[in-house]
């Protein structure tokens, strides 16, 4: 099922609630949280009182992006706050198996990311434990940045193998500059979950999800 999963990072936080009322019309069912700690990535955003908020009050399904140095700190406390699945960054551990052990002895669903300059070898050992990985197609750290196409081949070798291994159960997701223009190139790579910030918030929110909307049809 390829699905729109929105960025919480580029929506108006004073009418969060009227833009999450909008995406539930639009049958969105999950939310992607950009979790940044200004130190693996040179920015800081959300954190866990947002997704203990957006758990207390809705049914959105939470895939939090943890882009923190040494994540395995924080995995019980997003848990607790209400994250259904947690994605952390090969480069911010040096302890990527236990991880994610650690991510599914808490009753997660555990994903793990690669920055655009990481080779997609150095995740092949634990491809077989998660069940999402996540192609940033920018450098983490901010939205509204351009989409860097050398990243598809990774979203197409991702695909590849999973049709090619019956124990790849990962889901393919994209993250960075994706928008209606330059969507189709990712679904056509492989990519199911397409993450998308500026291209649902930026400017009208409903003619943003119809649009996209209307690409994604064509591919479920
Ligand atoms: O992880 C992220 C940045 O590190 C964001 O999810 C991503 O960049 C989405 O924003 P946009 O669609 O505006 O690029």
């Amino acid at each position: 099922m390829r699905k729109l999963v929105p960025s919480l990072l580029s929506a108006d936080l004073w009418c969060l609630k009227d833009q999450l009322d909008v995406l539930k019309q639009y049958q969105v069912d999950t939310l992607h949280v950009d979790v940044m700690d200004g130190n693996f990535v040179p920015n800081i955003s959300m954190g866990v009182p947002l997704v203990e908020s957006l758990r207390k009050h809705s049914d959105f399904s939470l895939d939090v992006h943890l882009m923190i140095a040494n994540p395995e700190r924080f995995i019980e406390t997003f848990r607790e706050a209400g994250a259904d699945l947690l994605t952390v960054h090969i480069e911010a551990t040096y302890h990527i198996h236990r991880l994610i052990q650690q991510i599914r002895n808490v009753g997660c669903k555990a994903g793990v990311s690669l920055n655009p300059g990481t080779p997609l070898e150095l995740i092949k050992p634990i491809l077989h434990m998660v069940d999402l990985v996540l192609v940033m197609s920018v450098n983490p750290g901010f939205g509204g940045q351009d989409f860097l196409p050398e990243t598809l081949s990774k979203v197409k070798m991702l695909h590849q193998w999973k049709q090619e291994r019956e124990d790849y159960k990962y889901i393919v997701e994209v993250d960075g500059g994706i928008n209606r223009s330059n969507v189709e190139q990712v679904l056509n790579a492989g990519a199911e979950w397409i993450v998308s910030g500026s291209g649902v918030f930026k400017g009208d929110l409903k003619t943003n999800l119809d649009q996209l909307n209307e690409i994604l049809l064509k591919y479920n």
